[in-house]
């Protein structure tokens, strides 16, 4: 007979946190198997402590077996018909419902279990347990025996014979639980509280109900470049994975590299739309599909909030709210919205920030009533308005370099001295202690500029030169252009299809040129789930192609003359350190992965790119709807500063000559945020004094204010995990 003996030495009353933690610790290892040898082994308790938890279900018979970090919570669901659980009181489930199956106390202790029980029942019935009352009493276990039942062998008889109950005797901790997670993420105070907070609200502490909208969470954790909010989310995403409520959480953020730098996905994927698309996503109530994609989700993580505009923002409000049927006036749908970023960072292209301050705008003084646009936009504002929990994070967790430090901190308000940029021009390269881009660590380190334009020409001329360096011919993929079914005749034209930015082609490069180790980065999504998404990060390795659809013709002045030109590419072998494959394909390493051309539909003006000589005399526009074939792959020896955005850099090559009509603090600020040292930075050429000087703008200092009056707000009421 296997006796299932342990002692509870863990100080006597747990807390919520710990409660899965003292259960898990009723180790199954092994267990099942010996149940299986011990067929008769079983205990009649149910009529003992649980008349009404029938205890015979296939799913528990499952969670005996599976000694996994599985919650018997859906179990529970399904078997206990006589307690109302409330879905945010899960975390006491598992103690109401397991412990009769796994635990038997002495009699002794019977009656001690069936005051808690009761005391824990009426709670969860009610929905308000009060401070204390998260806590159980496990005093009433510590003499506790514990045995397990095979509930398909039921037999009083053979409970009879047991005889006497060996006592506990240890308690293994081996569940990760908020602590675990803490610490296995190293967070640091503010961290912490930031996510006790969260995780405590998703394990349904009231105490985490703030103000009078039902519960819902709707926080802000700002901090500047480096004080650890991926980092926070990485520790979160480890918690709704554990307690294997994934489906109830989605990651966004604005960009694919921001999206990809916390393994989530970018707001436009997430609501079903295009890029630059032009026809927005219709939204109808009853729409079954949307409704099934949103049916789980009750967390919103959103990252790098600086660059989501209040439009995208808006949309995003009115899709959670069709799809969750809920009255519009709550916001984002009843779903708990936790954004993370830093207000002086880059913001949204060709929409406004969060932090817009709509006061009397020169149009409504002009009284003009305000367009579609202004009216959701003020709405999204609305919804920032709400942000009912703030938990600021300060302390710096990349830069180590204390002098740079504080350089740091007073471009952030444009108050840098003359010293500070004595320091900087002492890394512009050509001084004694950064002589050559050339040399070990620079030729390897990405280089980020301003414009698209310039990151696609340095990307071609460090491809050529590496092709060059290794003694290769130049090879550039040619993509595939069609217009209205047909294929594109005219030379001028397909050229200067193939020359546009890939930003104004939905990112399918025209002419991708590949040097075997060269960086990549994936523009489009093709396996979310496989983290085969857009943003990762990649090294080329080969190239399949159709051997006859290789030409030598000169399609570019860009690239040298005896460059090979391949015109039908089948797929590119990237090795994707970061991608969840576990390819067991016979002939691929581990990490190859076969990236496929993808197709896409962009639109182009051609007046924009046919020359000035060619062009029509009438000064209508003529929009061109153009389909692509290509690699969805751009190369990454240089990204744009906007790109580099919530990426720690080991070592950069940054630009501070700022293109001309640039006032914005983040073209300074996010180049030079984003290394541990200033050692690790060089920049590419002199520049001048003032980009030190810029200054946040005035609603950026505004909503950066009422964040911070918000924080103390939120220190008094959770001042407990802020020690
Ligand atoms: N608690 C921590 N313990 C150890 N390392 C940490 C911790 N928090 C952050 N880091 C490390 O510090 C660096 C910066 O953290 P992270 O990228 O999370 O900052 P961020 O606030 O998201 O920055 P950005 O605003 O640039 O996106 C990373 O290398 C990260 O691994």
């Amino acid at each position: 007979m296997l006796h299932f003996t342990r002692t509870f030495n863990t100080p006597p009353r747990l807390s919520q946190d710990n409660i899965y933690a003292a259960l898990r610790t009723i180790d199954l290892t092994g267990l099942a198997e010996n149940i299986n040898k011990s067929p008769a082994w079983s205990t009649p308790i149910k009529q003992q402590l649980s008349p009404s938890i029938p205890y015979a279900s296939p799913l528990l018979n499952k969670s005996l077996q599976t000694p996994t970090h599985d919650r018997p919570t859906s179990m529970h669901y399904q078997s206990s018909s006589d307690i109302s659980i409330d879905r945010t009181n899960r975390q006491l489930i598992p103690f109401l419902c397991a412990t009769p199956h796994l635990v038997q106390l002495n009699t002794k202790w019977q009656e001690q279990l069936k005051i808690e029980k009761e005391r824990v029942r009426r709670s969860l019935i009610t929905g308000n347990y009060d401070k204390d009352d998260d806590t159980l009493d496990l005093f009433a276990a510590r003499d506790a025996v514990v045995t397990v039942m095979n509930p398909n062998n039921y037999s009083a008889n053979n409970f009879e014979n047991y005889g006497s109950v060996l006592p506990v005797l240890k308690v293994i901790n081996n569940f990760p639980t908020q602590t675990s997670i803490i610490n296995e993420f190293t967070l640091n105070r503010e961290q912490r509280a930031a996510f006790m907070i969260i995780t405590s609200h998703l394990d349904g502490d009231t105490r985490c109900h703030i103000g009078d909208n039902n519960g819902q969470l709707i926080m802000c954790i700002p901090g500047c470049g480096g004080t650890g909010k991926s980092q926070l989310i990485r520790a979160l995403t480890k918690y709704f994975l554990v307690t294997k409520r994934m489906q109830m959480m989605r990651k966004l953020a604005p960009t694919g590299i921001a999206a990809a730098e916390i393994d989530g996905m970018t707001i436009h994927s997430f609501l079903g739309e295009q890029r630059n698309s032009r026809k927005p996503r219709t939204i109808k109530p009853g729409d079954s599909k949307l409704e099934k994609e949103w049916r789980p989700v009750e967390y919103l993580l959103i990252d790098e909030m600086s660059m989501v505009g209040l439009t995208l923002l808006a949309k995003l409000n009115r899709i959670i709210s069709t799809a969750k049927h809920v009255d519009p006036q709550v916001p984002f749908g009843g779903v708990n919205v936790i954004f993370f970023g830093d207000y002086l960072q880059y913001r949204p292209v060709f929409d406004a920030p969060l932090h817009t301050h709509f006061t009397l705008s020169s149009k409504s003084k002009s009284c003009k009533l305000p367009t579609e646009k202004e009216i959701q936009q003020r709405v999204a504002r609305s919804l920032i308005l709400q942000i009912n929990c703030v938990v600021k994070l300060t302390q710096q967790m990349r830069t180590e370099d204390s002098r740079y430090l504080q350089l740091l901190e007073r471009l952030r308000h444009g108050q840098c001295n003359y010293d500070d940029y004595e320091l900087l021009l002492t890394r512009v390269v050509g001084q004694p202690s950064v002589d050559s881009l050339c040399d070990t660590p620079w030729n390897k380190a990405p280089i980020l500029v301003f414009r698209n334009e310039v990151r696609t020409q340095l990307n071609n001329k460090a491809a050529i030169h590496n092709a060059a360096q290794l003694g290769r011919v130049s090879i550039v993929c040619v993509a595939q252009d069609t217009c209205n079914g047909k294929s594109i005749e005219d030379p001028i034209l397909i050229r200067k299809l193939l020359e546009l930015s890939d930003s104004k082609t939905e990112h399918l490069p025209g002419l991708l040129p590949f040097v075997p180790g060269m960086p990549v980065i994936l523009t489009q999504n093709i396996a979310i789930e496989l983290g085969l998404i857009n943003g990762i990060n990649g090294i080329f390795r080969q190239l399949v192609y159709q051997s006859d659809s290789v030409s030598a013709d000169v399609l570019s002045e860009i690239f040298p003359k005896n460059t090979q030109y391949i015109h039908r590419p089948l797929y590119a072998l990237i090795e994707i350190a970061k991608s969840k494959v576990d390819s067991n394909l016979e002939v691929l390493q581990p990490k190859l992965i076969p990236i496929p051309v993808m197709e896409q539909t962009f639109r182009v003006d051609i007046f924009d790119i046919i020359p000035k000589d060619k062009k029509p005399k009438s000064n209508r526009k003529a929009i061109l709807s153009i389909k692509r074939r290509a690699l969805p792959l751009v190369p990454a020896y240089c990204i744009t500063t906007h790109k580099s955005q919530g990426q720690t850099l080991n070592k950069v090559v940054i630009d501070l000559k700022l293109p001309n009509e640039t006032e914005d603090i983040a073209a300074v600020y996010v180049p030079l945020s984003r290394v541990k040292r200033l050692a690790d930075l060089i920049i590419l050429r002199q520049f001048d004094y003032k980009v030190l000087l810029i200054k946040p703008s005035k609603s950026q200092v505004t909503e950066m204010e009422r964040l911070d009056q918000l924080y103390l707000e939120t220190q008094k009421c959770f001042s407990h995990w802020f020690q």
